[in-house]
């Protein structure tokens, strides 16, 4: 709940202003039975025309006066409610960036998402609601018996004996509504993970004919959505009974005892109206008292797991400038062994190799031998287990994640934005003018596509590239990775969608750059130019030499190249 508390200070004056205004609401509201009971004593009971008059005019004033303050508080909650979100998922959204990439397969992204939406409108609802209503109802009970006191005081104790009874029962549900919530929350992330997942895999589960078992899978978590909100509102059917059970019984004793009082003249009318007019009050105000006590245990869940978000160490910020020489681009690997978070097997072992400033390496290996893995330890997107990476002779724990200013990137899966194609390319560098964005298209064989194109580099593509083909989303991917003009270059397989003819002219155009390359592939036509091949087996080098060499001095090597040739993988050479 803190954190809500530390957001909302920012804005200070609109909560108070908000919460002054309801202040005001707030004394009509008590003031108004005073007034009645006047009416009924004084104008009514005594047939007084003019008192009616005086105090029905104050009557109009005093509502009128409520709907005003009513409306503007309404306008300063919104006001403050609405920025403490806008700030929470801006904070948390930068937050999030500079989580490593170990903290981010930690919380799952479904997780996330749904922390950065729903969990901040729940904490939305929950400061709303506490500047116009969740105060205002306690205090309307507390100062409601108080004034009940300054009416008639044997009605105003049965008032306030029922107070304590009321009280355990809202705790109770405050208690119980906060572990509730919090497994609805989970829930929620549990939907948005089968959503996000069906969404993205989409055609695959068409091509696969699982329509059938997505929706059981959805069907499922759905369902267990449904019974958690099923619990978490039973303890409300159950509550606001009990509640109105309580009230409806104190009402009885007040009419009841009330009447005596009338019978043996020792109350008035206005007086007796006038407390059980408080009484109807209380009842309402203890009715949304116990609905937005469930809206605080919600909302305090979710608070909850904003601030586990929050409170995360910046364990990967992000530098906002270049604030060092650029590298060169060599690198060693020594005895760089590595684990993954939360499983034990070592992935990596005790990898030992030197590459020079310039020089091309293939990495070559069986899938699951880790080759993605070691090119995801040279940006520092994981942190060795074992030995040291050195980058220009400088281990890289002490550059961190500096080094990523001259290192870039291309995933297996060439990931592209909503945006047009150039917007796609100077994502990589904000600062390219459009000779130099056409120049890296040419180099990644894209340009005459292109401009083919109705738009040519202003076409429009899909949310991640739908509409473009696999080879021309990894040539996107190249394109946008040369216009960061990278020292050190990383291909994860960012060729295998492409032909043998543009493939090696995409790799010819990447050669002739003098910057580092590591090209990770599966095809030895791929990789055979380069200076150096890493041949992986289960994590460790089986090989490391040239193709020639390898050809004649490693099996494992001669075995691949056997297989690709009878297969049919294009070994032009
Ligand atoms: N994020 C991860 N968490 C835990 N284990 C992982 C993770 N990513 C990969 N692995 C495991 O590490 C091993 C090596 O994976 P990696 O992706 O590096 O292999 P690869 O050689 O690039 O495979 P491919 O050619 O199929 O892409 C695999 O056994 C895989 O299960």
């Amino acid at each position: 709940m803190k954190i809500i508390f530390k957001y909302a200070d920012t804005y200070r004056k609109a909560m108070i202003l908000a919460l002054l205004l309801m202040v005001v609401e707030l004394i009509v509201e008590l003031v108004q039975p005073i007034i009645m009971a006047k009416i009924i004593d004084e104008g009514i009971v005594a047939e007084d025309m003019s008192i009616i008059y005086f105090y029905g005019a104050i009557l109009l004033a005093m509502t009128l006066l409520a709907f005003v303050a009513g409306i503007t508080s309404s306008f300063f909650a919104a006001e403050v409610s609405q920025g403490v979100g806008h700030d929470m998922r801006n904070d948390m959204f930068r937050r999030i960036q500079m989580f490593s990439a170990m903290k981010i397969q930690q919380f799952a992204t479904s997780t996330l998402l749904t922390r950065m939406t729903n969990d901040v409108i729940q904490v939305q609802n929950l400061l709303f609601a506490f500047m116009r209503i969740m105060l205002r109802a306690p205090l309307f009970i507390i100062f409601g018996i108080v004034m009940s006191f300054t009416l008639n005081i044997p009605l105003a104790l049965i008032l306030l004996a029922t107070i304590p009874v009321l009280f355990v029962v809202m705790f109770w549900l405050m208690i119980k509504g906060m572990r509730l919530f919090r497994h609805v929350q989970e829930r929620i992330d549990q939907i948005n993970n089968v959503i996000r997942e069906n969404l993205l895999a989409i055609k695959l589960v068409k091509a696969f004919h699982r329509l059938t078992f997505e929706n059981n899978r959805f069907s499922k978590v759905n369902k267990s959505l449904k019974d958690k909100n099923r619990q978490a509102l039973w303890v409300m059917e159950v509550v606001m009974p009990i509640v109105m059970l309580i009230m409806n019984i104190a009402m009885i004793g007040l009419l009841w005892f009330g009447f005596i009082q009338l019978e043996t003249g020792s109350a008035r009318a206005g007086e007796v109206v006038g407390v059980i007019n408080y009484a109807t009050r209380m009842l309402a105000s203890f009715g949304v008292f116990s609905f937005l006590l469930m809206n605080l245990s919600r909302g305090r869940a979710s608070a909850k797991r904003i601030d586990d978000i929050l409170e995360q160490s910046a364990d990967d910020e992000v530098i906002e400038q270049r604030e060092r020489a650029r590298i060169k681009g060599e690198i060693s690997f020594d005895h760089v062994s590595f684990t993954y978070p939360n499983t034990s097997q070592e992935i990596l072992r005790n990898l030992h190799f030197h590459v020079k400033q310039g020089e091309k390496i293939g990495v070559l290996g069986e899938t699951g031998s880790g080759k993605t893995t070691l090119l995801h330890l040279i940006p520092y997107l994981y942190h060795p287990s074992a030995g040291t990476i050195y980058l220009d002779g400088q281990p890289i724990e002490q550059l961190g994640n500096q080094v990523r200013y001259d290192i870039t990137l291309v995933p297996q899966e060439g990931f592209l934005f909503s945006g047009t194609i150039l917007d796609n390319i100077t994502w990589g560098n904000e600062h390219l003018t459009q000779e130099q964005a056409e120049k890296v298209a040419k180099e990644a064989q894209l340009h005459d596509f292109i401009m083919t194109l109705p738009d040519t580099y202003q076409t429009l593509i899909g949310q991640r590239g739908v509409n473009l083909s696999g080879g021309q989303k990894q040539r996107l991917s190249i394109a946008r990775a040369l216009a960061d003009t990278p020292r050190v270059l990383l291909l994860d397989d960012s060729t295998s969608a492409l032909d043998a003819t543009t493939e090696s002219r995409v790799l010819e155009a990447i050669r002739k750059r003098r910057c580092t390359t590591f090209i990770v592939s599966q095809k030895i036509s791929s990789v055979k130019d380069a200076d150096q091949i890493i041949l992986l087996e289960k994590g460790s080098i089986a090989g490391l030499d040239t193709h020639q060499q390898l050809l004649q001095t490693n099996t494992l090597y001669q075995t691949m190249w056997h297989t690709q040739r009878r297969e049919g993988v294009t070994l032009d050479g």
